[in-house]
């Protein structure tokens, strides 16, 4: 066989070059042209972190962990994630806003779980005897009671115990039966209750069907803690300062107004939504400003309310959720940013059920001159043309403002195109996708089809309580690890996206942007000083 001639070689060569190139300069996740010296010092830092600690610590045997690499499971994944000094990084980041998260899924489980033992008026039921086999599957119910309730029971695991009983919650956990572990086997219980665990996503419950079950039942659990008045205060004071913490500027949380009322500190059901969006609105500015007088008011910009219910509900009660979210709307026109239907889109109510209503509702807000746009969730399937895979076409059609997770939308080019050219968001969780199994790991996952195809993303954790990813720092370091052309432009990509196609207006947005781009320059200061310290 005879070779190819030398001139043959040097013209593929240099094709081969050129439409590298040409495919590098399309990619959002690439942008070179856009860096400057700073940024590429610090680039050059993050990438090599990136090969060694590949090398190093991915490549290293961990107990319990048969098959570590970058990008794997996160459930897994996550205590060698913490290890590396890259994670020590990107906590750094100043990530912009975060724009997909449920509320009553934001604050660390252990934490709620402290704010709720310190509360005497909580009570706790089951309803059945707790016996060791089923614990882990038998669910604690909570309710606040007023001051006056005369309980029967003092103890969940003894004998005696009636299902159903409401037992005051520190009584009930001095009590538990040290066969269930005592005290520590409560916490364990209430806490695993809230949590997903690796042997659940990745064993028990691997599918997507059985992962919502229990995924579900998460939230039964929280929410009998986080819906008793002075434990939402103190629930959404620490989501914001636990963001900050972490460099999220912004937040625009999604409350589920299912129920119509909160219960009181007289144990009352009787805090109705606008109580509770004050309450809400209360603890923002408190937070803003406290952070001004700290002279950090440019890490905080402030909240806003994405209103949602569950697509289980009738089209006539969606009417009455519409009515509550105008008159919310109206009430506080700074905090409420859109409307949304919540749940497992494979097993509940489709777009198309509630079409008349939402298109009223569309009509009656445009001649009102309101500023109140649907931000659905769509699309959050492994379907391929089934129902939940085209609430895709339905979300677009009227008009959301941005998708929550649309993760099939890659398989739809013309819907890919109208996000790109309408400029819709997706709102991606890559780690949410991993745990509720939807994708293998992150090198699987289709957030760079997504973002090579010049649609906006706004990166987000969606549940952080429940699968443990807290803050943004979790889910931006598995996008940089799960592919060799990420870098720093692609994370500053996501994160200007994030206050872009935030719900932020005019001369918000841009103050929010003015003092993203500072931290910015000083995150890149930082990686490269802490290079040399190193
Ligand atoms: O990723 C998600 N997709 C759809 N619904 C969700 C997701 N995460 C949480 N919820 C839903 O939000 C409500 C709590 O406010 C719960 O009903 C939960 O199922």
């Amino acid at each position: 066989m005879s070779s190819p001639t030398s001139s043959a070689l040097e013209q593929y060569k240099a094709q081969r070059a050129s439409l590298i190139e040409q495919d590098y300069l399309l990619r959002r996740d690439r942008l070179p042209s856009e860096v400057s010296d700073l940024e590429s010092e610090a680039d050059a830092v993050i990438r090599r972190i990136r090969t060694e600690e590949a090398e190093s610590i991915w490549s290293a045997s961990h107990e319990s962990i048969p098959h570590p690499f970058p990008g794997m499971e996160f459930l897994t994944g996550k205590s060698i994630i913490v290890k590396t000094r890259l994670f020590k990084i990107l906590s750094k980041m100043p990530k912009g806003g975060l724009l997909h998260a449920h509320l009553d899924a934001t604050v660390n489980a252990s934490y709620l779980w402290s704010l709720a033992l310190a509360q005497p008026a909580i009570y706790v039921s089951t309803s059945s005897v707790l016996v060791k086999e089923t614990l882990s599957s038998t669910l604690p119910s909570f309710k606040a009671m007023p001051k006056d309730f005369q309980s029967a029971e003092r103890s969940l695991s003894g004998d005696s115990y009636t299902p159903g009983t409401w037992v005051p919650l520190n009584a009930a956990r001095n009590s538990f039966d040290p066969a269930l572990g005592g005290s520590t086997g409560f916490d364990d219980w209430i806490i695993g209750s809230m949590m997903i665990s690796p042997a659940e996503a990745y064993g028990t419950h691997n599918t997507v069907a059985k992962i919502w079950n229990k995924f579900t039942n998460t939230f039964l659990v929280a929410q009998g803690l986080t819906r008793f008045m002075p434990i939402f205060a103190d629930y959404v004071r620490e989501f914001l300062y636990s963001s900050i913490e972490d460099g999220i500027s912004y937040v625009e949380p999604r409350i589920n107004f299912l129920t119509k009322f909160m219960t009181g500190e007289d144990g009352q059901q009787d805090i109705d939504h606008k109580k509770m969006v004050r309450i809400f609105d209360g603890v923002v500015k408190e937070v803003k400003d406290k952070m001004k007088a700290e002279g950090r008011e440019d890490e905080f910009i402030g909240a806003k309310i994405i209103y949602s219910t569950i697509r289980f509900i009738t089209p006539e009660e969606l009417d009455w959720y519409l009515d509550d979210c105008l008159a919310l709307k109206k009430a506080f026109p700074h905090l409420i940013a859109g409307f949304d239907l919540v749940g497992n889109e494979n097993s509940l109510y489709p777009l198309t059920y509630y079409l008349e209503q939402l298109l009223r509702f569309k009509e009656r807000v445009q001649k009102e001159g309101i500023d109140l746009p649907f931000i659905f969730h769509a699309g959050e399937t492994l379907g391929d043309g089934t129902e939940a895979d085209q609430n895709l076409y339905d979300a677009i059609l009227l008009g959301t403002k941005r998708i929550g997770h649309g993760f099939s939308l890659v398989k739809h080019p013309k819907l890919m195109e109208l996000c790109r050219d309408r400029q819709i968001a997706l709102e991606v969780c890559p780690i949410s996708c991993v745990c509720s199994r939807l994708t293998s790991s992150m090198p699987a996952h289709p957030l760079p089809i997504i973002l090579n195809n010049g649609v906006p993303v706004a990166l987000s954790s969606d549940d952080p309580s429940v699968f443990g990813n807290m803050g943004l720092t979790y889910d931006f370091f598995q996008v940089l690890v799960a592919s060799e052309v990420a870098g720093l432009s692609t994370l500053r990509t996501l994160a200007q996206d994030s206050i872009q196609f935030s719900s932020l207006e005019g001369s918000e947005k841009e103050v929010a942007l003015r003092a993203w781009r500072a931290r910015w320059e000083k995150f890149l200061a930082y990686i490269i000083e802490s290079e040399r310290d190193n």
